[in-house]
């Protein structure tokens, strides 16, 4: 052992020892392995693929190019960001131009103004530093003055905590009501499965409702009230639950008469509401209107004692969808100060969300005025691409419908459409063959065929033994009618090929 070389010999040793990793497959985290994300699932990793093909050499592929309609992602297909939102970030992210004369010939003077204030609201003007956990105070000010604008009732800055996007809210909420198994959150099927890969992640148990697509993806009190007691009868404590509203991928908006019942049920049954309001802007059915459930609440006499609810709103939808600059907020109330003492160390845990997303979901909450110079050319921009949105949702519905055996539900909000699809026999056989559910096999099959990229109902969670997939309705007017005949014909050979 004291020879001088001994050292290196037994490192020479141990080196020759077989090494494998410190962390395999085995050894991770099992919630991990459980959990599923179908937006970004197979079919997704598959296109991913067939992308590199397309791109390295000129391909045998029967299509030109991958149409990513699995994610509501607006931008990534040609949606262009609303401007006074982008020049006031541009000028907050580098102060030095308000001081420049330069700037007045580049910006509004409403959206220099804007970004003055917001710059002289940080401390130390310091767009770079880690804010306040919930995000800076006079952001939240301004967030919840828009809030109390919306629904007429008062909203309070310190109930907001600022997120990187809405998903991390989410993940805090789980990571506060999960302790095991035993913990159940009813979450609606079809659900966006941020709530089911979330609720594995941290252990739990989704309580399953079911919308009622026969009834344009109703919400029934009926089947909440037999799905909670189902769950309480197996030892399940169920905690919350979750609305999506408008629904992804079921697009429904739900009535106010509806909304009071779901108020009245969690205030009745003792749960705790979790509304996914990232749609709220997204409203295409004339006969809708978005109610927060926050109004409702309160427009029931329902206050701070009377119910916990938290809402959430996202910069990545409506209008604006900004998916990648990661803004976004819950509203907490009435929840008990040491209960929100415990979700502040949470958030304090990950400091702050980024300070972009916080200024632009500000903007979202307290976009231009009548008056404001930037107004006009704002409610251009926001009106034409609402618009636009409504539009397309009408043509992808209808073309659904017009498809042998699909049947679809109007896309009445959001930015999907999720037909159901009744397979022949033959068809289903095949999927079996290969070991694939049928909504897998039928995605799989399209994007083969065309490079549209859906996600299967299956990722979503549906009726057992009916099959759908999820579309969004994002391609600009322009290109829609070439994706829709793509799809009409890949449909019909498809169905021609399996007809029993
Ligand atoms: C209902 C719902 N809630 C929350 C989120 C999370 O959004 P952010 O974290 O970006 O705020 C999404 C995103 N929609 C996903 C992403 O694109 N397609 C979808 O279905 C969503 O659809």
């Amino acid at each position: 052992p004291n020879h001088p070389g001994a050292a290196a010999g037994l490192v020479r040793q141990l080196s020759a020892l077989p090494w494998s990793p410190p962390v395999s497959i085995d050894s991770i985290n099992p919630k991990v392995i459980k959990t599923e994300y179908a937006v970004r699932g197979e079919i997704v990793s598959r296109a991913q693929l067939l992308q590199q093909e397309l791109s390295s050499k000129a391909s045998s592929l029967p299509f030109s190019e991958i149409v990513s309609l699995n994610i509501g992602n607006p931008q990534s297909l040609g949606q262009q960001p609303v401007t006074f939102f982008r020049e006031v970030l541009a000028l907050c992210d580098y102060p030095a131009l308000l001081e420049k004369d330069e700037s007045h010939a580049l910006f509004s003077s409403d959206a220099i103004a804007r970004a003055y204030r917001i710059v002289e609201s940080i401390p130390g003007r310091a767009t770079g530093a880690y804010s306040h956990s919930q995000g800076i105070k006079a952001i939240r000010e301004e967030i919840a003055a828009g809030i109390a604008a919306r629904d007429g009732f008062p909203a309070n800055a310190d109930d907001i905590f600022l997120t990187d996007g809405a998903s991390p809210g989410v993940h805090m909420m789980m990571q506060m009501l999960i302790s095991s198994e035993q913990d159940g959150i009813l979450c609606p099927i079809p659900q966006y499965p941020l709530y089911s890969a979330s609720i594995a992640l941290h252990g739990g148990t989704l309580v399953p409702y079911y919308l009622n697509e026969s009834s344009g993806w109703g919400l029934e009190i009926s089947e909440l009230k037999q799905q909670l007691d189902a769950a309480r009868a197996s030892g399940t404590r169920v905690r919350a639950l979750v609305v999506i509203n408008p629904g992804n991928p079921t697009g429904q908006v739900l009535t106010e008469q509806n909304q009071r019942e779901v108020v009245q049920f969690c205030r009745d049954e003792g749960l705790l509401l979790l509304a996914d309001e990232v749609y709220q802007e997204n409203i295409y059915e004339e006969t809708k209107t978005f109610h927060s459930f926050k109004k409702v609440a309160r427009s029931m006499g329902f206050f701070d004692k009377d119910l916990s609810l938290v809402s959430y709103h996202s910069v990545s939808k409506g209008y604006y969808g900004e998916c990648g600059k990661r803004g976004g907020y819950m509203e907490v109330t009435g929840l008990d100060a040491e209960v929100r003492d415990q979700l502040y160390k949470v958030a304090s845990v990950n400091l702050c969300s980024n300070i972009t997303g916080q200024i632009l979901m500000s903007l979202v909450m307290n976009p231009p005025k009548p008056g404001d110079e930037s107004y006009d050319n704002f409610t251009k921009e926001r009106d034409g691409i609402l618009s636009s949105l409504a539009r397309r949702a009408q043509l992808m519905t209808d073309a659904m419908n017009k498809l042998e055996g699909v049947t679809c539900n109007k896309a009445e909000g959001a930015m999907y459409v999720f037909p159901r699809l009744n397979l022949p026999e033959r068809a289903m056989k095949a999927a079996a063959a290969v070991q694939m559910l049928p909504d897998v096999f039928y995605a799989r099959r399209l994007l083969d065929a065309t490079g549209i990229v859906v996600v299967p109902g299956s990722g979503f969670g549906q009726v057992p033994g009916t099959h759908h997939f999820r579309c969004t309705i994002l391609p600009q007017e322009g290109k829609l009618p070439d994706v829709i005949a793509k799809f009409t014909q890949f449909h019909e050979r498809f169905m021609e090929e399996f007809r029993d």
